[in-house]
């Protein structure tokens, strides 16, 4: 079966909630399309008033981060109850933004991934080589690891529902998109992965987008690819052009 494209906006650290509403309510429109999964990713805060706001459309909306314990005294942490009833469906996880900032590892990514099954939140789990790691010819292993220990004691019933973004951290706000080759490639030798770890079926089934400064232009030639399945956007997912990307075709 054809795998649907989902088409992920990451707003990061950007939009008070009173800015994510209006922004809400200018995409609506523009973002309609039942064939593919349109996911607004946002800030905690925003959480509630955007899904209020996205109600009766298409939008899902996931969080951009969620502590791996479920509750006490770990200040300034969201745990995964929160997200499910503020009406959270997907959770970026293991962004390179949280793990270069803030030290996340792939054990962390890992406790969070299995927390977010727990709860029956989709993980996003981002990887992605830096530009050195590339051009030191290590992209490959870099990521396999980012990616087996990211889904370490996950089933491949999880991982078949699961999302991969490779975000080469060379390409992430710098106007830098991987050629479709590049991204096609990687995000071909991820899916192998996965079918090394589980199985040709499990493979099949798990979505992988690419991500890294893609825009209306580049959105097309990407999501043809055949191992890409729609795209994590962060810039472009604040502006009108959102709506372009989600209807590349
Ligand atoms: O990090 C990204 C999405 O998670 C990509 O960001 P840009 O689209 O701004 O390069």
């Amino acid at each position: 079966m054809a795998r649907k494209k989902i088409i992920a906006g990451n707003w990061k650290m950007n939009m008070t909630p009173s800015e994510a509403v209006k922004l809400v309510e200018t995409l609506k429109p523009l973002v309609a399309n039942e064939e593919v999964d349109v996911v607004f990713c946002v800030p905690a805060i925003d959480i509630i008033p955007v899904v209020e706001a996205a109600k009766g459309t298409n939008i899902q909306v996931g969080a951009e981060n969620m502590y791996f314990e479920e509750k006490g005294a770990y200040t300034g942490e969201i745990s995964p109850n929160m997200l499910v009833d503020a009406g959270v469906k997907y959770v970026v996880l293991g962004h390179s933004e949280r793990r270069g900032y803030f030290g996340e590892t792939n054990e962390d990514v890992n406790k969070k991934i299995l927390k977010a099954f727990e709860h029956g939140i989709t993980p996003i789990m981002c990887c992605g080589e830096t530009l050195t790691q590339r051009e030191q010819g290590v992209t490959m292993d870099f990521i396999r690891q980012q990616v087996k220990v990211g889904f370490q004691g996950v089933t491949a019933d999880q991982a078949k529902t699961a999302v991969i973004a490779y975000e080469p951290i060379w390409a992430i706000g710098t106007g830098k998109t991987a050629t479709t080759e590049q991204a096609q490639e990687v995000c071909g030798e991820i899916r192998k992965c996965i079918a090394e770890i589980y199985d040709d079926a499990t493979a099949a089934a798990i979505r992988i987008q690419y991500g890294g400064s893609v825009n209306s232009k580049t959105a097309a030639d990407l999501f043809a690819q055949a191992d890409i399945d729609g795209g994590l956007v962060g810039g472009a997912s604040l502006k009108e052009e959102f709506g372009q990307i989600v209807n590349y075709k």
